[in-house]
């Protein structure tokens, strides 16, 4: 059997894998994942070298990483998948200022990675737990970590840096950018359907669970919502999005809140399960009938708006708008409200296009065009080994 590479993408909520042929095309031979561990767990398998699709519940849940870790495990030993793996590609949220290419994950860069936890406290460690998990797994295979924040490593100095004191800066107090890996796999797919142009200036709008815009030049990130953390820009599922750095000050000295209980607040308990009261799944609040899903929507779309006219601003005009991820590939709701927003921007969304999640859903006499392009993270993973394999064999293969 050819050599194949195991891609892991492992979330707060979910755990999604895919498994590549170790060749240019990058063959897809299995695809899936386990998803709401938190309640009512499921393992979806996609179709993938000519089986059919599974899914299945695993029970009530919660289920741990471990266990999530240990489904996808089974799944890859049936199919034997095992012994052909020797190149696993992880998601790591957070790379820091150290970690801008794909890296291969040994001790000491392990344990640099451990300190970015606090940066992304519902992403990192689960990352990184799952690097361990995969190593014991499959011994024989490398383990390679590819970053959210890399594609965003070369933005302008401006785009980076907080009117902070210097010495902040220079610690790596600046803002980094995440969905990195995302953003980079629409970059490719702009560049086939563009060229080396990559369709001019676009803002890319990755709204899932997490979300961010993205504005690109020619397929690069000059300027993107996220910043330090994973909590800066949009409203996100539990995430605040951008917060007055006073609000934090108030919490902390005058209702005397401890560090964790913010942290919990500010991740996990706010966006649209905080706004709404209900959940913090769009799926569910589009199909809501309470005014407190239609307001937590309303804010969603609203700071989308606006953050579509700062990232227009940065890159002096708008070719092109991009929807992706679970919300942006699957809800023309709220693409439609997006777009009516940034009519102004000359960006005009034809309905049935729209309905029907077309690959172009502007109207053929739009200024701006309006696309929706399917994201794949761990595709991005896999390429990024691929690429690093050739370049330097000794580090990432
Ligand atoms: N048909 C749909 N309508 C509205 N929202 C949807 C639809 N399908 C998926 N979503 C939303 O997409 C979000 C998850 O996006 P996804 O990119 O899978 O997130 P993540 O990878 O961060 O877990 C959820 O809020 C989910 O409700
Ligand atoms: C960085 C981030 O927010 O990732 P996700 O959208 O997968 O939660
Ligand atoms: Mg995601």
């Amino acid at each position: 059997m050819t050599d194949a590479i195991l891609v892991l993408n492992g979330g707060s909520s979910s755990l999604k894998f895919a498994v590549f042929e170790a060749s240019a095309e990058l063959t897809l031979l299995l695809r899936g994942n386990v998803s709401s561990l938190a309640k009512h767990p499921r393992l979806r398998v996609e179709v993938a070298a000519g089986r059919p699709a599974i899914e299945r519940s695993l029970g009530e849940g919660p289920i741990d990483i471990d266990e999530a870790f240990a489904t996808v495990a089974s799944l890859l030993g049936d199919r034997d998948l095992l012994r052909s793996i020797d190149r696993v590609g992880h998601r790591i949220v957070h790379g820091g200022r150290d970690f801008t290419e794909a890296t291969r994950l040994d001790e000491h860069t392990l344990e640099a990675l451990r300190l970015l936890e606090p940066l992304a406290p519902i992403h990192q460690k689960v990352n990184l737990d799952i690097v361990s998990l995969a190593a014991e797994l499959l011994p024989q295979a490398v383990q390679v970590g590819c970053f959210d924040t890399a594609f965003h490593s070369a933005r302008p100095e401006l785009a980076k840096i907080y009117g902070l004191p210097r010495e902040l800066t220079e610690a790596g107090v600046v803002s980094y950018g995440f969905h990195g890996l995302s953003y980079s796999h629409i970059a490719t797919k702009l560049r086939e359907r563009y060229g080396a142009g990559a369709g001019g200036r676009a803002i890319v709008a990755h709204l899932g669970s997490g979300a961010s815009l993205c504005a690109m030049d020619g397929g690069r990130s000059v300027a993107t919502t996220m910043g330090f953390s994973t909590l800066d820009g949009l409203v996100m599922s539990t995430r605040c999005g951008a917060l007055d750095p006073g609000v934090i000050l108030h919490l902390l000295q005058d209702r005397k809140l401890p560090a964790d209980e913010l942290v919990t607040l500010l991740y996990e308990r706010s966006g649209l399960l905080g706004v709404s009261g209900i959940s913090g799944d769009m799926r569910t609040l589009t199909g809501s009938h309470d005014p407190a899903a239609a307001e937590a929507i309303d804010l969603f779309v609203y700071r989308i708006g606006r953050e579509i006219g700062s990232l227009a601003a940065a890159l002096g005009g708008l070719d092109r708008l991009v929807f992706t991820a679970g919300i942006g590939e699957n809800a023309p709701s709220i693409r439609e409200k997006v777009g009516a927003f940034a009519g102004w921007l000359g960006v005009a969304i034809d309905k049935d296009r729209n309905q029907r999640g077309d690959e172009i859903i502007s109207l053929a006499g739009s200024r701006v065009e309006v696309l929706v392009v399917p994201t794949d993270e761990e595709r991005a993973v896999a390429a990024e080994l691929h690429r690093h394999s050739r370049a330097s064999p000794e580090r990432a293969s």
